[in-house]
């Protein structure tokens, strides 16, 4: 079977990227399940590219192989592109999802419906020992919801509606989020880049 690594540590995203990859019988390898050590990459990046790139060409230089990375995050209108790049620490370093959506519902408590759009960004570093780094991007537009509704998913998805729906990514199951998401966009990008992703 072949097999991708990803460069990431976050749980929500490597489920995501199994469910993708396993539609053309590829294994999606998180960090999380790395049997050999892998260094803590800092995103000490302004930009997503620059992040996504720290983080696939730091794994891929170090296991020598090619490696996916994926830095995302939520570009809210109103408030002028924040949390952006900063989506996972925008309350705090321990990036806690809970606290994260309170301060963007505090933040937007006056401002109403028609003012609420925002997008999901997600931007893709494709790292290969030797070759130079390639990026795709994905975009999902919506607007912020006035309260967390939901449970499925994870990060900012119960405060998401995307466009033409009335509930949030939350609310939606994992195969509807997966139709329409940043992550499904960006994916779709890859097409043949995929067979000189995986090793094995
Ligand atoms: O589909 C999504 N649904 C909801 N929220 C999402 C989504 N996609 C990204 N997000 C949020 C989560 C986190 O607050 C930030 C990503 O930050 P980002 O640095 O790319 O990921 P991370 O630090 O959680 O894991 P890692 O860097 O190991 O891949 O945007
Ligand atoms: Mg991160």
């Amino acid at each position: 079977m072949k097999e991708i690594v990803i460069a990431t540590k976050n749980k929500g995203k490597a489920r995501e990227f199994k469910t993708f990859f396993a539609k053309g019988n590829i294994v999606a390898k998180s960090l999380l399940e790395m049997e050999r050590f892998t260094p803590d990459i800092e995103e000490t990046g302004k930009t997503f590219e620059e992040n996504a790139a720290l983080k696939a060409e730091g794994i891929s230089r170090y296991l020598d192989i090619p490696v996916l990375a994926d830095d995302s995050g939520l570009i809210i209108d109103a408030l002028d592109g924040r949390p952006g790049v900063y989506s996972a620490r925008y309350a705090g370093e321990d990036k806690d999802d809970k606290a994260n959506m309170a301060k963007v519902l505090e933040e937007l408590k006056n401002t109403p419906m028609d003012k609420r759009t925002a997008r999901f960004i997600c931007m893709l570093a494709i790292a290969i020992p030797g070759k130079e780094t390639l990026f795709r991007t994905g975009y999902c537009e919506g607007r912020i919801a006035f309260e967390e509704m939901g449970v499925n998913g994870f990060g900012y998805d119960p405060i998401f509606i995307p466009e033409g729906y009335s509930k949030t990514l939350a609310e939606l199951l994992p195969e509807e989020k997966n139709q329409i998401s940043h992550r499904k966009n960006a994916i779709d990008q890859l097409e043949g880049l995929l067979g000189d992703l995986s090793h094995v």
